[in-house]
């Protein structure tokens, strides 16, 4: 079971952002992405959740090719993103933010409401105890009535997280999961991202710190200019003459 990501191409006027990025992962295994700012990691995450369309190549979720599904349909069919700024509502409380995050509501429509009052009750007692359950999981108890607005970044991490989760997805793309963070929270998040990987769930990480994403995860893949530079542990590839070129090749003396 794994991501199959083949040859993607994505152009922004004549700049190649992404020329020819291809990868594999395990879809319940544990993967980073790395490269210096405008490598095309972001726009990669992108192409792969759905959001903007490939100018050519592939991807494919255990099989399942999934090129002509939007961010939804492949959120269905159990892969889903987080954003590298949290979009959850702040005026909303935590539990309020989880639970607007479950997907396919009866009540989503003022017709369901009237027509189904007491299945959208049940649906609703139904969707705020997942909400509770993911929330204690996450260990936001404390904060489960305070405005997501009102949170450190870390915490909204979390919240993030969580909403990922209502969706029940087999595979998780983290978009820079600890920027912003401070180092003790970092550990929390990393150990729920152990536990949820324990549990059989997959994650793709963005992540600019390097050495909290080289203790998280076994492989890495290293973008730079729209390409993959190098593929392999954090401990070969951070060694890699070409990598280390990239990363500091551009930087002044
Ligand atoms: N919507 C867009 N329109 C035009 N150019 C874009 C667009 N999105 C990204 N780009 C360009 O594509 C390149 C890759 O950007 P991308 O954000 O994917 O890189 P990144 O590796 O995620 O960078 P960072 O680490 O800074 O977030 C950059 O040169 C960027 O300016």
């Amino acid at each position: 079971m794994s991501l199959v990501v083949r040859d993607i191409t994505k152009a922004w006027g004549g700049f190649r952002a992404l020329d020819g990025v291809s990868f594999e992962m395990e879809s319940s295994g544990l993967l980073g992405i790395i490269g210096p700012n405008g490598a095309g990691k972001s726009t990669l995450f992108s192409v792969v959740s759905g959001f903007i369309a490939a100018d050519a190549g592939s991807v494919a979720l255990d099989g399942t090719p999934l090129d002509r599904l939007g961010p939804a349909a492949r959120a269905r069919a159990g892969m889903i993103r987080t954003f590298q700024v949290p979009r959850e509502f702040h005026h909303l409380t935590v539990r309020e933010n989880l639970m607007a995050a479950a997907p396919g509501q009866s009540g989503e429509g003022l017709l369901g409401l009237f027509l189904r009052p007491g299945r959208v009750r049940a649906e609703e007692d139904a969707i705020r105890a997942e909400a509770d359950a993911t929330i204690d999981f996450l260990r936001l108890a404390r904060v489960a009535d305070t405005p997501a607005g009102r949170l450190s970044g870390g915490q909204k991490k979390l919240v993030e997280l969580g909403r990922a989760l209502m969706a029940k997805p087999r595979l998780i793309l983290l978009d820079e999961p600890f920027a912003g963070v401070n180092p003790v929270l970092i550990e929390e998040i990393m150990a729920r991202i152990r536990d949820l990987n324990g549990r059989g769930i997959g994650f793709l990480v963005i992540e600019h710190d390097l050495d909290a994403l080289s203790r998280l995860v076994p492989r890495l893949v290293v973008m730079d200019r729209g390409r993959v530079l190098a593929t392999g542990t954090p401990q070969a590839v951070l060694a890699d003459a070409a990598v280390r070129e990239a990363y500091l090749g551009g930087a002044p003396a």
